[in-house]
């Protein structure tokens, strides 16, 4: 996030200053927003950078405990710069947040600079490879020019001048990392659906009749069930990341050419596709450790690693529901521009001909199931506005009466991401595949179908809500289910090959190439420490005495 932030927040003169040395490696930075205090609320930070003229520079400052800054990757002992998100004073007026760049440690030694508290926050469920650190000022002082000038500046004399074209631009690496994570989320979902599929082709367990061999645990349905679901969303958070990066760069090119229209737009995806593909990730992640019973339980496995790191990434670059929240206040402008006859941006564009008052004719093709879950995310908006006036005809204040709709909020904003990645999943299979062969395009079809009828068997009560669908509808949508998954099983360990991730990257004892689950899982637990010797010390210093009634 260092690197990143330069390019986007730093003028060219700075930029051409601090972005050799950054990416030569003699400086190494992170980027220090969240507080011990605050994390989600960025307008609340209390870290504060106040502006003396006298010596043109800028005195950081920690006021309480609550504004050391918390969680920052690398802070702890690797780096020896930050970017501090704080809260600029000049000439006595508080302008909000703003970056800065703050060396913390000396570029020989190493050591903490005088002024500067910097230590590690401790063991974490996961990421124990970063040192995620802690920071604090005692008025630290560091030099005008550090505060990061692209989208605001103060002058010699303390003069605050705002440079952005639109309100939030230093938030935009935020913007930035959120769009790479739903491209994580889909990177490490295929590693442990790439584990778990393999492993339950090679697993045997259980045999129908007592004759018989055991079955592969890959043959039972459930298990199917488990995973296709997963080796499906691997495709569709890919394919959505593609297309969002995209957007991205499309929303950047527009905002260099001093058009922000597109920017509303871009934050609300970025912020619902971040929200739920790491979510589902995380998840489907966990699935795929059921799925494969006690080894899956192992570290060996890969599995309690990719569920550890991707969990996080629900949190960090904004918490599941403040991003969700953030599309539904994109999704109630949008609802109100329909009622004033106003057009529509692309990606909500399905609303204007939503509210008909009428119940949407169920239709089983996917393009159907699609239209159903625009109906759905449509129908949910609706109910919520509803919710948000009858709140506000009561007499509470907007603010109130959104507060008590949030739950309705953010489900509509994630039936309105479902919609999107939905439709992006089914378009792009069938731009990529316009030249494959006949059996790659069938494959991939029966993946999106596999995702499609997945989630409209999860939203059966929405669906009944805001469709025609009947009783025998989704009876006959669950027979269809089950028989995909038998189609899709002779193709599903080639189907995960084809993610073509190498042993390296798996780090897997049950997912490598070669399916020696068994010899692999044997020879990792040859490494444990307490197989070096035959007898442990702790039995002569505990187990005995107490054997012997001495404790
Ligand atoms: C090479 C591959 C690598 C990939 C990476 C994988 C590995 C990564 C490993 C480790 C990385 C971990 C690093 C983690 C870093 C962090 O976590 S950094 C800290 C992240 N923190 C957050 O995300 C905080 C979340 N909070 C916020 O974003 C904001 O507080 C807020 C919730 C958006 C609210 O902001 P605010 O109160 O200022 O604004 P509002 O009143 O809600 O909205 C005002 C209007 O502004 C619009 N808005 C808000 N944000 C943005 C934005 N980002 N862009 C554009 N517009 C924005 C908002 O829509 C409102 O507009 P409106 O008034 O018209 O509705
Ligand atoms: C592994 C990891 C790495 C990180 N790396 C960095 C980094 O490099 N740099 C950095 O600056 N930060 C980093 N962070 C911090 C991260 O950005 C924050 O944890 C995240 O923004 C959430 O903020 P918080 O922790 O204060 O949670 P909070 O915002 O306190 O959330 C706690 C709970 O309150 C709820 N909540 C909060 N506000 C509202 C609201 N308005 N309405 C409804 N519910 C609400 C949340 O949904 C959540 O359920 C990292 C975090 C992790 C876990």
């Amino acid at each position: 996030m260092f690197v990143p932030t330069l390019m986007g927040q730093c003028t060219p003169e700075q930029q051409a200053y601090w972005l050799p040395r950054a990416l030569d490696m003699q400086i190494i930075g992170t980027y220090a927003q969240t507080e011990l205090g605050h994390g989600t609320f960025i307008r609340g930070l209390e870290t504060t950078a106040t502006y003396d003229p006298e010596t043109e520079t800028f005195v950081m400052n920690s006021p309480t405990l609550t504004s050391y800054k918390w969680w920052a990757g690398g802070l702890a002992k690797t780096v020896n710069y930050c970017i501090v998100v704080a809260q600029l004073y000049t000439k006595g007026v508080c302008h909000g947040t703003h970056p800065f760049i703050v060396q913390i440690r000396d570029e020989e030694t190493h050591m903490p600079r005088p002024g500067v508290k910097v230590g590690d926050i401790g063991p974490k469920l996961g990421f124990n490879t970063a040192d995620n650190g802690y920071l604090g000022f005692d008025n630290y002082r560091i030099p005008r020019d550090n505060m990061m000038m692209k989208n605001a500046q103060v002058l010699k004399d303390g003069t605050y001048v705002k440079v952005a074209r639109h309100g939030k631009a230093t938030y935009g690496t935020m913007v930035f990392v959120r769009v790479l994570l739903v491209n994580e989320a889909a990177f490490n979902l295929a590693k442990a659906c790439t584990i778990a599929v393999r492993y339950s082709a090679i697993r045997r367990q259980c045999s129908p009749d007592s004759e018989g061999s055991e079955l592969q645990v890959l043959d039972y349905s459930t298990q199917q069930h488990k995973l296709f679901i997963c080796i499906a969303t691997a495709h569709a958070l890919q394919l959505n990341s593609t297309w969002l990066w995209k957007t991205f760069s499309d929303t950047l090119a527009a905002i260099k050419q001093g058009n922000v229209d597109t920017l509303p737009e871009l934050h609300a995806l970025s912020s619902c596709l971040k929200a739920l593909s790491t979510a589902d990730a995380a998840s489907l992640i966990e699935q795929c450790r059921h799925a494969c019973g006690g080894h899956g339980y192992m570290m060996s496995s890969g599995l309690p690693y990719l569920y550890a790191f991707v969990t996080a990434t629900r949190t960090y670059e904004g918490d599941y529901t403040i991003l969700l929240l953030q599309t539904a206040r994109f999704l109630v402008k949008a609802y109100e521009q329909v009622e004033a006859g106003k057009p529509l941006t692309p990606t909500v564009s399905y609303l204007s001909q939503a509210f008909t008052g009428k119940k949407l004719p169920w239709d089983s093709s996917p393009d159907g199931i699609i239209r159903a879950f625009q109906a759905l995310a449509a129908g949910k908006l609706s109910s919520t506005v509803k919710s948000l006036r009858k709140r506000l005809e009561s007499g509470l204040s907007y603010e109130q009466a959104w507060e008590l709709s949030t739950i309705q909020l953010n489900g509509a904003a994630e039936a309105h991401c479902r919609a999107v990645m939905s439709q992006n999943y089914k378009s792009e299979i069938e731009r990529l595949t316009v030249n494959s062969s006949p059996n790659v395009k069938l494959v991939l079809q029966q993946l999106y179908k596999v995702y499609l009828y997945y989630w409209a068997l999860e939203r059966t009560g929405d669906l009944l809500l805001y469709t025609s669908i009947s009783e025998s509808d989704i009876f006959e949508l669950q027979l269809r289910y089950e028989g995909l998954l038998k189609e899709i099983r002779p193709n599903a360990v080639g189907i995960v090959d084809a993610f073509d991730l190498r042993d390296e990257v798996l780090h897997s004892a049950l997912g490598s190439y070669d399916g020696n689950v068994y010899e692999r899982l044997m020879a990792e637990a040859q490494k444990s420490p307490l197989n070096a010797e035959p007898v442990n010390q702790t039995f002569h210093t505990y187990l005995k005495p107490m054997m012997k009634g001495k404790l």
